[in-house]
């Protein structure tokens, strides 16, 4: 099946009047592929994420996620359709530090009507990646990073979205509990049927993907300042 998970052609992009301006010319990504996107500091990979994510919007160009324009979407609705249909993962976690690990997985649910999850669904997924029921009632800076790192999945993956986008999301795990964690999160998505989106600086991960996308092929910068031409 070749269905389109994200779709983007002649996006240009700019954070500001005075920044150099971003170009994709073509991207996309099949429905349950794996892809491992890397390149330099600098090179634009968050920025192309908050465009996927949303976040931000291109002046220019298509960018569809799951078949709907976000080019054409107000702020507000946007921001619904990231928490009904994108599982986000930060390399920060932006978890809450004044929650418990079960609480921040819940909050998925508080954000979307789609995306409910109870209570012992959310310790059942946690304890799916490695946290059991009595660390998933601790405040969660009471846990060790590589356990925050995921919590943060938990709560990306809550709810069952279809895509999932990470951002350096092992940055901070030893090998073994890095190679633990992508297994977990290879099995979660090919369970949910979920594509994942996975940026990284370590490239020994790029084999067990499906795909690996140099970001310096896809995304262009222009130096050209407002005024210069
Ligand atoms: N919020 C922002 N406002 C203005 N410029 C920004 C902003 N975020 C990123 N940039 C600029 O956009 C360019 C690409 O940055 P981006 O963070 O996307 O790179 P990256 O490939 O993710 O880097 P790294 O691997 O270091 O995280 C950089 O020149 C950066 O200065």
């Amino acid at each position: 099946m070749s269905e389109l998970v994200l779709d983007i052609s002649g996006l240009e992009f700019q954070w500001s009047d005075q920044s150099p301006s971003m170009r994709v010319d073509q991207l996309s990504v099949q429905s349950g592929e794996r892809v491992f996107l890397k390149g330099a500091s600098g090179s634009g990979k968050s920025t192309l994420l908050s465009l996927i994510g949303g976040v931000t919007t291109a002046s220019t160009g298509r960018l569809a996620v799951l078949g709907q324009d976000l080019q054409s979407m107000s702020a507000k609705q946007r921001d619904r359709f990231r928490a009904d249909h994108l599982g986000l993962i930060f390399q920060q976690f932006n978890l809450i530090p004044y929650l418990t690990a079960v609480e921040n997985v819940l909050l998925t649910g508080r954000f979307s009507k789609q995306r409910k999850i109870t209570r012992a669904e959310a310790l059942t997924l946690l304890k799916e990646l490695g946290i059991a029921n009595d660390l998933a009632e601790k405040q969660v800076t009471q846990l060790s990073i590589g356990q925050q790192q995921r919590v943060a999945a938990a709560r990306a993956l809550a709810g069952k979205p279809k895509l999932i986008i990470a951002d350096e999301p092992t940055s901070a795990l030893d090998e073994e509990t890095r190679d633990g964690y992508l297994d977990l999160l290879f099995n979660q998505c090919h369970t949910n049927g979920a594509t994942l989106i996975f940026v990284s600086h370590d490239r020994t991960l790029a084999p067990l993907f499906d795909r690996e996308v140099n970001i310096a092929d896809v995304v262009h910068w222009s130096d050209q300042k407002e005024g210069e031409q």
